[in-house]
């Protein structure tokens, strides 16, 4: 058995400056693979085994599904090994909101009553037609405004964009306002304040009779409880006096706006994140919410306030990071020892079938010559719809060439049938925990597939059916089984967080990566950012030069990176592949030969002239 102290030993200095601060507020700004899942996994329970505290104060917020499962992950790894420590609560921001809403039906102080659901945005705002019935009277395009009153009520429910503070209430918009909509079908409309109260306030009593909602609806839900309602507040707040907040980059101000409220003055508060990693602000999300932490906390108790910086990356070979921070200027991550590698390399095919073909060919070259297994390999893509079918091509190539692979998939009939079974199933054994539930499912035959559901949330760390319901309502956010012989594809978002030995990433070009007509290329920057940073050994990127955007693949090519062509499946105008240096020498002495044959050529003409 190891001791709580060689655990903090094998930590460098800026973690173990983490783990040991005994402050309230501590700010971690971590770089991708600093480790810094590795350093809340150590605080926790550094926390729990040398401070005492006991396991059920503590609260750990997750940004999706699979960085909760690292962090358990690692928690278990470093608790097996000093024999101590019990498995905090750790919850999405959507599974908090869920179970802060339960709390407040147990209390009778929602606005919702036992059962009630989630549904999709779209789902939840098509469930009655009456909804936009005699708004927005200029507009004869009924979709069209069905669309920005949508867009409206989500985006000042998250914040940021339409309102810097999130509401929580329609009667807190000002009837006077106008709010003027950027819509992707048809541009820019504007709608009157006094509408968009009149349409927010039919979606709520639709919401009360439906007894449903949307994440955003239960994000406010949840603020509102906590703000307004003592019971539910009392319930949650008092109980988790510490809390840790993984990605902090990437909470929507709806989301801050719920972690101030579960804050009081007795918490002790942890946030991890990386300015340089923000890729959601599409759904509200802000880097400057680090900021605003930093500002907030060390005015409000400057001694009881601390920020650290990771920078030693652990993951990746020099050449990737080398990459990575020439993409990314603003804050360097430095390599961990020198460790080299494999040359990061840039494949220039001028469409995506192709990237599709060589990606397969390697993927079965790297499996064949039993470098790595199928699972060591993660393509990622950009973005996968009608128009820009990214994913597409990759499944449909590796279906062609069986090659097996795993990709999310979205909620199937079954798991939704499922889920009404899981909510009578914790209605029915409340106070028992799910060894016991098991234990009587057994018995009494029942599905297979809702046991094996149990089992496998107990196996993700639920000990309760308030667990059991997080873990329903979690795999909610997405459905991807990932097994150990199939290669994973999966969007760069999805990626997040994670680390895989080989990656590609396509597929770069006008419109695909930068992503969209009009591109928020800061944005986009960061995602490839994030994307390369997967990568551990090997990295692949695909894709051709961009025309009337900024084009990523101009911006690789001047970091020490292999550069080829792939211009046919046939491969016969395959470039061998050379580093770009070496191109650039080739063009270098092109052109000085060049100048100097023009040279010649001139005098030549000079001279022939004087005769
Ligand atoms: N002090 C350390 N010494 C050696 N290896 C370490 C150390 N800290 C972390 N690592 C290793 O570095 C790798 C990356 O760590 P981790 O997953 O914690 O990074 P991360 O910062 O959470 O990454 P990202 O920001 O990209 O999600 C892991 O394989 C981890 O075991």
């Amino acid at each position: 058995m190891l001791l709580m102290s060689e655990i903090i030993n094998y930590l460098n200095k800026e973690q173990k400056q983490s783990v040991l601060y005994n402050g309230k507020y501590l700010q971690i700004n971590a770089g991708p693979g600093t480790g810094k899942t590795t350093t809340l996994a150590a605080k926790i329970l550094y926390t729990q085994s040398e401070l005492g505290i006991d396991t059920e104060e503590i609260l750990g917020i997750s940004f999706s599904r699979s960085a909760k499962s690292q962090l358990l992950h690692k928690l278990e790894e470093f608790s097996d090994r000093i024999g101590y420590g019990g498995k905090p609560t750790i919850l999405t921001f959507h599974s908090l909101a869920h179970r802060i809403i339960k709390n407040g039906i147990y209390c009778k102080e929602s606005r919702f009553r036992a059962g009630f659901q989630r549904v999709s945005t779209e789902e939840f705002l098509n469930l009655d037609q009456s909804l936009i019935k005699g708004l927005c009277k200029a507009y004869a395009d009924r979709d069209v405004v069905n669309n920005a009153l949508a867009r409206a009520y989500t985006e000042i429910r998250q914040g940021n964009q339409l309102e810097f503070d999130p509401f929580n209430h329609y009667e807190e918009i000002d009837d006077k306002k106008v709010y003027n909509i950027t819509t992707y079908e048809s541009g820019r409309i504007l709608i009157k304040g006094e509408e968009l109260k009149k349409y927010w306030a039919r979606v709520n009593k639709i919401e009360k009779i439906k007894n449903v909602t949307d994440y955003q609806g239960m994000i406010s839900e949840a603020i509102r409880l906590l703000q307004l309602k003592k019971l539910t507040y009392n319930m949650i707040s008092s109980k988790y006096n510490y809390i840790f907040v993984d990605e902090y980059q990437d909470t929507s101000l709806a989301q801050e706006k719920l972690l101030f409220s579960i804050i009081h003055n007795s918490s002790h508060v942890t946030i991890v994140g990386d300015k340089n990693q923000t890729i959601y602000t599409f759904n509200g999300s802000n880097s400057r919410n680090l900021k605003r932490f930093s500002d907030f906390f060390s005015r409000k108790d400057p001694n009881n306030y601390k920020m650290v910086n990771l920078i030693q990356n652990y993951r990746s070979t020099n050449e990737i990071i080398e990459l990575a921070n020439d993409f990314i200027k603003e804050q360097n991550i430095i390599p961990y020892k020198t460790r080299s590698g494999f040359q990061p390399t840039l494949v220039e095919t001028h469409s995506i079938e192709l990237a599709a073909t060589y990606v397969a060919n390697k993927i079965n070259e790297l499996i064949d010559n039993g470098e790595y297994n199928p699972s060591d390999i993660c393509v990622l893509y950009r973005k996968n719809s009608e128009y820009y079918p990214q994913g597409e091509k990759v499944f449909k190539k590796l279906e062609s060439m069986n090659i097996a692979y795993t990709k999310k998939q979205s909620k199937s009939g079954e798991t939704i049938s499922l889920s009404e079974r899981i909510i009578a199933l914790s209605n029915k054994y409340e106070e028992e925990p799910l060894d016991e539930i098991i234990s009587i499912l057994i018995e009494k035959n029942e599905n297979e597939d809702l046991i094996s559901f149990v089992k496998d949330a107990i196996s993700q760390g639920a000990v309760d059916t308030d667990d059991l319901i997080d873990y329903s309502v979690e795999l909610e956010e997405s459905v991807s089984v990932e097994t150990d012989d199939a290669v994973i594809v999966k969007t760069v978002h999805d990626a997040k967080g994670l680390e895989y030995p080989v990656v590609f990433i396509l597929y770069l070009g006008d419109r695909e990566f930068p992503h969209s007509s009009q591109p928020d290329i800061d944005e986009e920057s960061r995602l490839f950012y994030v994307g390369i940073t997967r990568a551990q050994n090997q990295l692949y990127i695909l894709g051709k030069k961009g025309i009337h955007q900024e084009s990523f693949l101009d911006r690789c090519l001047p970091s020490n990176i292999k550069f080829e062509q792939y211009h046919n499946s046939n491969q016969e105008e395959k470039n061998e592949g050379f580093n770009y240096k070496d191109k650039s020498i080739i063009d270098q002495t092109t052109k000085q030969l060049k100048e100097a044959e023009n040279k010649e050529q001139e005098e030549l003409r000079r001279l022939m002239d004087l005769f």
